[in-house]
């Protein structure tokens, strides 16, 4: 990796003057691991209010991707261009700290306090006020003072959202957001930021195993595979002839009941065990392992 690469700009949420101005370009980039190359000349811009989802085995890049958005990996090669203003939802995942001390409020604030410490007394009610607004605006006012380890996983997810919300982000970056929540969970997660992107013009880069929850939403797919990548709509991208020259054996995309069905690549999450009686009889949830 090199480290000259990465030029924030300093867009906060959208205003008119820049409404059409990229969130974010990725110009003739590459991203190298000693000899492991994830990526090399990608160009990709990212639009105020698009939703971009990235896709791809394990190890093939997808959190690197995020990474370097968020200034922590920087290119070895090419010019990435992005704004400041980032909203980050992570994995749900148990917290560091202790889950039946910390409220849901808490975990909110943190998106707030960011890096910085000893908010004094303005900075105290700047902080309530803006905690107030995010947990206001996924819905999750009525829990906020319930500690963290006594709400259900959707819950959870629900004030990861708004934490990252905290920002007025014109950036939002998710990764894997939807792991081990149920279908119903899974839904309304995605319905939340979907709505964010919509009220707000908030551009949204979605690292996911299963393009089906977010299906109805993505713009642009952005498709990893050893080093090799593909971008386009789902209707350019999640083909079998695509996929296959992507991963360079036989993969067939099929869709069942308007939803994708990827056979074929194995190490991939998104794909279906053929085996699977759930994933290969239409009418039932098929599309993920
Ligand atoms: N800081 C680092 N130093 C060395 N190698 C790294 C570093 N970060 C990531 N890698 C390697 O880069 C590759 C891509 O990792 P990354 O975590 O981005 O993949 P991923 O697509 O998100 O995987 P998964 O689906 O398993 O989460 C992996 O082989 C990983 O070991």
């Amino acid at each position: 990796m090199a480290h000259t690469d990465h030029m924030p700009h300093s867009a906060g949420a959208p205003s008119a003057g820049d409404a059409g101005r990229p969130v974010a370009t990725f110009s003739h980039a590459r991203l190298a691991f000693g000899s492991r190359v994830l990526w090399d000349d990608l160009d990709l811009t990212i639009s105020p209010g698009e939703f971009i989802a990235v896709l791809g085995p394990n190890g093939s890049g997808k959190t690197s991707f995020l990474r370097c958005l968020l200034g922590q990996y920087h290119l070895d090669a090419g010019h990435l261009d992005v704004t400041h203003a980032i909203g980050y939802i992570p994995q749900q995942h148990a917290e560091d700290a202790d889950p039946m001390a910390l409220r849901g409020r808490d975990l909110v604030g943190f998106g707030v306090d960011g890096s910085r410490w000893g908010i004094g007394l303005r900075g105290r009610s700047r902080r309530k006020r803006l905690v107030d607004a995010a947990l206001a605006e996924v819905g999750a006012t009525a829990y906020a003072d319930a500690p963290l380890g006594l709400l259900s996983g959707g819950e959870q997810q629900r004030l990861r959202v708004a934490q990252a919300l905290t920002t007025d982000p014109s950036l939002l970056l998710c990764d894997e957001p939807l792991a081990s929540l149920d279908l119903t969970n899974q839904r309304l997660v995605v319905e939340l930021i979907d709505e964010r992107r919509r009220r707000a013009n908030t551009a949204v880069v979605f690292v996911t195993h299963e393009i089906n929850p977010v299906l109805p939403f993505v713009d642009k797919v952005l498709y990893l595979v050893g080093g090799q990548f593909r971008i386009g709509t789902p209707d350019e991208v999640m083909t079998t002839a695509t996929l296959s020259e992507l991963y360079g054996s036989e993969i067939e995309v099929v869709r069942v009941n308007g939803r994708l069905v990827v056979i074929g690549c194995e190490d991939a999450h998104h794909c279906v065990d053929e085996t699977d009686p759930l994933a290969t009889h239409p009418g039932v949830e098929a599309g993920h392992a």
